[in-house]
């Protein structure tokens, strides 16, 4: 699904050059929950920005189905953001404002659809991550697991082949980041959809396909392929 090929990136502050990405060549099967671990600042959350063309690295090639990513224009980059990617994020990033079914149908608002057609797909997805109960509760009303679930479903409200999720459970405390985690690995593991997390929690990545461990940019030799 993706296929990332010498990808570097560099990042300058001033006189200082920080290698984030070091010629990482990896590729991403549908199907699958991968995670990234590795110590701060190893360039795990550049690498998932790679992936999701949050950011555009310096050389090297990233093709998602076949199709280099590099030669999209800013159009067709804002097209692959919006239907081939959902992101999840540590701090939830849920508007305080909306209701629980509202935050799910941002994405579809955001390509134009009204929140009236959104709304049948947005509770159907709050239902399927078990939370048909809260669709008329706001964020403030809702636990942090309850917050990263309606995150999720937002997440797939366009039903994208990729989702990316950055630390997904570290706001969370262990229990619940367990069920989170069971809940990305049904959702990699009931299509042809990829489920790429970074994480700090080493029992959480243990549990998931493949865990790429990453050390000064590059990709460290364990990276275990379960399946
Ligand atoms: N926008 C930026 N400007 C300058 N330097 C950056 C930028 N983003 C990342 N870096 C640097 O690139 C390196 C990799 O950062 P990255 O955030 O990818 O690491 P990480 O493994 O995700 O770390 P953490 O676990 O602490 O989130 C770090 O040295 C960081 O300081």
């Amino acid at each position: 699904m993706l296929e990332l090929n010498d990808v570097s990136k560099q990042y300058r502050i001033g006189e200082q050059t920080v290698t984030a990405l070091d010629a990482v060549s990896l590729n991403i099967e549908a199907g699958k929950f991968v995670s990234i671990v590795g110590p701060s600042g190893a360039g795990k959350s550049t690498l998932l920005h790679m992936l999701g063309a949050l950011d555009s690295p310096d050389s090297g090639s990233i093709k998602f189905q076949g199709n280099e990513i590099g030669n999209y224009d800013d159009k067709a980059l804002s097209e692959f953001r919006r239907h081939q990617v959902g992101f999840v994020f540590q701090f939830f990033n849920l508007l305080p404002t909306m209701s629980a079914w509202e935050n799910v149908a941002v994405p579809m608002l955001l390509d134009g659809k009204t929140l009236r057609s959104a709304k049948p797909k947005a509770l159907e997805l709050l239902t399927s991550v078990g939370l048909a109960d809260r669709a008329d509760h706001r964020p403030s009303e809702l636990s942090g697991g309850q917050m990263q679930r309606v995150a999720i479903a937002r997440a797939l409200i366009m039903d994208p082949p990729l989702i990316l999720a950055d630390e997904p459970t570290g706001n969370l405390d262990s229990k619940t980041g367990a069920q989170l985690m069971d809940l990305l690995a049904e959702i990699a593991h009931g299509g042809d959809r990829s489920v790429v997390t970074v994480t700090h929690n080493l029992d959480a990545a243990a549990t998931t396909d493949r865990v790429i461990t990453m050390q000064d940019g590059r990709i460290a030799a364990a990276d275990v392929a379960r399946s």
